[in-house]
């Protein structure tokens, strides 16, 4: 079994229990402005700094991290969202982390966990989440077009992550606002920021990109950004620098001219 599978079949689990609770029914998501449009509008690489305690491919990180404080310092030091890993059993995260994470900013916030039903939708909305997840490699198609639609109907933008040519294409088919680049391969972990590179040109042109993972430099940063990204989504390098301010200006770079006049 790859790590996908295990964490897809401890979500399987997780949903039965969620579906028998009920969650407040948030007509409309936090007011922010939207992540989308933020990052339209910026001319320089947007960071979407996570909020994460440990990882299947890390080990611990940063356990005993205060994430509302953290998250405020991502605020204060010009991140354009913050992501708050909600999965417990693989990344000792919690909705707990996010509701308070919701509460203390006036950014947009992603849930970014394993999703694979509706009920988990309800339960990051109600939680104060304003953007989704989803992963094209852990879900059918079907349940893809089914819970992008979902979480469209509930106003809440959606990341919608790849990591290969056909996942693209797969996802290329819902024309969505945001896409998501991993360049981990979330079933051997290995990370190759030239995934990046290789895929940009193949999504659909109206999409904004999002480079995820592996982010260490201002190097990284700066590929991504020539690839097309208009922004990184950045944990463990977050999490370990001692020096935020200076870390995240120096991930912040300058988005090429070129790449400003496109779409995306
Ligand atoms: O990070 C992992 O080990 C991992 C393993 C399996 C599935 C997902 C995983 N990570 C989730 C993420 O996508 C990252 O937290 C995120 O992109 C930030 O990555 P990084 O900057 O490399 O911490």
């Amino acid at each position: 079994m790859t790590i996908l599978e295990k964490i897809i079949a401890q979500k399987e689990k997780e949903v039965a229990i969620l579906l028998n609770q009920t969650f407040d029914q948030v007509s409309s998501p936090r007011q922010v402005t939207p992540l989308s449009e933020s990052l339209l509008t910026s001319d320089r690489l947007g960071v979407i700094a996570e909020i994460k305690r440990s990882s299947p491919s890390k080990g611990d990180i940063s356990l005993a991290v205060d994430p509302v404080a953290r998250a405020k310092q991502y605020e204060t030091n010009g991140a354009s969202a913050i992501s708050v890993l909600t999965d417990k059993t693989f990344f000792n995260g919690s909705m707990g982390d996010l509701q308070a994470v919701s509460n203390a900013v006036d950014l947009p916030v992603l849930c970014k966990d394993f999703i694979i039903h509706p009920v988990q939708i309800d339960q990051a909305k109600a939680a104060g989440a304003t953007i989704v997840l989803l992963i094209v490699a852990a879900l059918s198609e079907e349940q893809l077009n089914e819970l992008f639609n979902y979480a469209k109907k509930q106003n809440l933008e959606v990341l919608c992550e790849v990591h290969n040519a056909k996942e693209m294409e797969v996802a290329n088919n819902l024309k969505p606002n945001l896409i998501g680049i991993n360049n981990r391969n979330l079933k051997t972990f290995e990370v190759d920021l030239h995934t990046t590179e290789q895929l940009a040109k193949l999504a659909y042109p109206g999409s904004i990109l999002v480079s995820e993972s592996g982010m260490k430099t201002n190097v990284d940063a700066q590929v991504a950004a020539t690839a097309g990204a208009r922004a990184i989504l950045v944990g463990e390098t977050l999490m370990r620098s001692e020096d935020l301010a200076a870390t995240l200006q120096s991930l912040r770079v300058s988005i090429p001219k070129e790449s400003l006049n496109n779409a995306r």
